[in-house]
Parts: structure tokens; sequence; C-alpha cells
């Protein structure tokens, strides 16, 4: 349909719905969004971006990205809650209004198109790319241990057929270097937000190492705040820390090459739920998860936007 005033927010969806919905959106709300296309998968979708913008070429900008694992659903229905939440909060919202009138934002919904179409289909569980490679009898790519940061650590596997299979090489698939290759080039990203699902975390790093980043006290602070300002909305709980010391070390991580490319406000979130639901969240959580987890990605933006 030809408008996104049919859509349901409070629905999944499939791919082909999501790649229509943000047509749709792009053309209702094309003051202040547009839809780069930054790369294809390996099966050849479309890797499409929106941004947020109200000004000038190359401002200072936000990155955000849902769905790299394919099967954590509620991370494609938050993103797309949250670009209608900026577009309605843009001249309402003091501190979003104040945030889009200096800086830009980024939000790349599906980040594993194929790995999306395949828990549709196939398997809803699956959460790899979809990458095939000869002489290789196990599918996928981990998007999540494919990046260069701490690549072939500990806490990602060189079995192709595990599910942390970090793959050949550093940016071997398509997904991830079609992320380097905008970030490395837009050059202006300030902060860097990669939303998984499920644990109840906000999280920084680094992963691969126990070591402290320099502006460790700062992220702790404002991933507090953030867990605080989420809280507030329906009473979730999350924990907060970095991901070596909170969860486990995790190696060739979107956050780490991030902090180590410059953006030193990158953040991770697990969203609900801590498992009764796991990655089979009800869509009837679907708007209370988006609602909250606004809260915190507002307070880290402001944050960004002030430092
Ligand atoms: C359940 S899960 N796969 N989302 C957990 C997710 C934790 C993590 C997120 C960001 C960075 C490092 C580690 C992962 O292992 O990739
Ligand atoms: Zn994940």
């Amino acid at each position: 349909e030809r408008s996104t005033s049919s859509f349901s927010y409070a629905s999944y969806h499939t791919l082909e719905e999501i790649y229509s919905w943000i047509d749709n959106f792009v053309a209702e709300h094309s003051d202040i969004v547009s839809k780069i296309r930054i790369g294809h998968s390996f099966e050849n979708r479309s890797i499409v971006v929106l941004k947020f913008s109200t000004g000038g070429p190359q401002r200072r900008a936000i990155w955000i990205d849902t769905g790299i694992h394919s099967r954590e659903w509620i991370t494609h229905a938050t993103g797309i809650w949250t670009a209608k939440k900026i577009v309605t909060e843009y001249g309402k919202d003091r501190t979003l209004t104040d945030l889009l009138d200096a800086m830009d934002i980024f939000m790349e919904i599906v980040t594993n198109p194929d790995g999306f179409a395949f828990t549709h289909s196939m398997n809803r569980l699956w959460r790899k790319n979809k990458s095939t490679r000869p002489g290789i009898f196990c599918i996928g790519v981990d998007l999540n241990r494919n990046w260069k940061s701490g690549f072939g650590g500990n806490g990602s596997n060189n079995n192709p057929c595990s599910e942390t299979y970090r793959g050949p090489s550093p940016q071997s698939e398509p997904e991830v270097a079609a992320i380097v290759d905008f970030i490395t080039s837009h050059g202006n990203i300030k902060a860097l937000i990669s939303i998984h699902s499920y644990s109840q975390m906000l999280m920084y790093p680094y992963g691969h190492s126990s070591e402290p980043v320099p502006n460790q006290k700062e992220l702790n602070d404002l991933a507090k705040d953030a867990a605080q300002a989420l809280y507030e909305v329906h009473g979730i709980q999350y924990i907060y820390g970095s991901i070596s010391t909170t969860l486990y070390v995790a190696s060739g991580i979107t956050v780490d090459w991030a902090y180590d490319n410059g953006i030193k406000f990158s953040f991770t979130f697990e969203l609900r739920d801590t498992g009764r639901y796991g990655f089979l969240l009800p869509a009837s959580q679907i708007i209370p998860t988006a609602q909250e987890t606004w809260l915190a990605l507002r307070t880290i933006m402001e944050h960004t936007l002030n430092h």
C-alpha cells in the first residue's frame, strides 16, 4: 500500500513489508528523511540506511543499527517505531529538535536482510548471514564477529558451523563491509548504537578485552543515566557496563571497531526480555519495548550532542 498509515507498529513484519514501509516512510517525510543504498547483501538484496537530516552536508552524526542478528525481531520492530518517533517528535521534543538541528541520524533497520528473510521462510532462529564459500559445508558468518577490531580473538569461532563463526577475514562479509565503507567515508560519526536482543543490558566497549577504554567512566555514567531513563517508563531493569566484564569476551564486534575508529560514544543494547520468551518476544511487547528504549537512545544522543 502507498501509505504508512495502515502499517501496524505493534506487529512483526516480513522483509518485503519493511522495505515497502521504508519507501512509504521516506516519501511521506521527504523534508527530513532520505534513503541511502550503502551496498548489497551476499544474496544481492539492497542494504539501505535511513538518513534523518535538517541541514547541511557532513554534519556530525549518530549511527543506529538493528537486526544484525536476524532472529532478534524485536530490534527491527524497535528501529521502525523509533524512526517514526523521530519524525513525530521533531519540532515538539526539545532535546530531539536541538539534536536534529545540529546533527544527522543514520539508521540501518535491516542490517542482515538475507538472514532476516530466512527467519521468515525457513528457520525462525537463524542468526548469521547466508554467505557460502567453496568447500565449506555450513552457511553463514556471525556479523557481530566479522569486524576488524580484535578479529579472531577469544569469543569468536573459526568453525564455519559455529553460531559465532567470525568468517575468513575481517569485513569479509558484504553486510559488514558496506557499513565500514559508509562510516569511514562519512568521517563524522560521533556515536554508534548497535541494537541486539535479548537480556536487558546496555553495554559499551571493549568486548575483546577486559581493559577499560580511556573514557570508561564517562560511558559508564552515561549508560547508568540511560538505563535509569529506560527504567522510568515501564519499570524494566537493565544492567550496564563494559561488554567483556558484564556479559562475556567477544571479538570482532561492531562497537569495538567503532570505538577504535574514533567513535567514542559506542553502545550496544540487548533489548527485552531476560529469557522467558527470548527471541520469540510477543508482538504485544513491541511498543512498550520501543517506548522505553527511546528514552535511553535520547539520553545517549543528547550527551553526544553536548560533548
Ligand atoms: C543474544 S546476542 N547474540 N544478541 C548476544 C550478543 C552480545 C554482544 C553484543 C554486542 C557486542 C558483543 C556481544 C552477541 O554475542 O553477539
Ligand atoms: Zn545479537
